[in-house]
């Protein structure tokens, strides 16, 4: 129910966070630091967002949550060019994420 999925949301984000060291996905990116971000990227996401959106009870379940999961690691592979330290960290971001979502993913179905 509800408070089950709040509370594994809640386990996954600080989880896929830890993997932010540089907390370059902690807040919305904003024009300042990245000219030109808001006319390039139409649906922004980032993990404080996401927090938000779990505590208002907005993700039915753990594939809605992966979506924009996925979309803020596409925004930053999209904004940024292969060469930054952006790209790169989204990609890794990403690659682990997919990797954790799905375990986890597979462990709640198990239950
Ligand atoms: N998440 C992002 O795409 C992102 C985050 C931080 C940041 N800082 C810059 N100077 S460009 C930039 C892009």
């Amino acid at each position: 129910d509800g408070v089950i999925l709040k509370q594994m949301l809640n386990y996954l984000v600080k989880n896929l966070q830890n993997k932010d060291v540089n907390g370059f996905f902690a807040f919305p990116v904003t024009d300042t630091i990245a000219p030109g971000y808001s006319s390039i990227i139409l649906h922004p996401m980032d993990f404080s967002t996401m927090t938000a959106k779990i505590e208002s009870c907005e993700y039915a379940n753990v594939m809605e949550f992966k979506k924009d999961f996925i979309l803020m690691c596409n925004n930053a592979m999209t904004y940024n060019r292969p060469e930054t330290i952006y790209y790169k960290e989204a990609k890794r971001l990403l690659h682990l994420g997919i990797r954790q979502l799905s375990k986890e993913k597979l462990l709640h179905l198990k239950k």
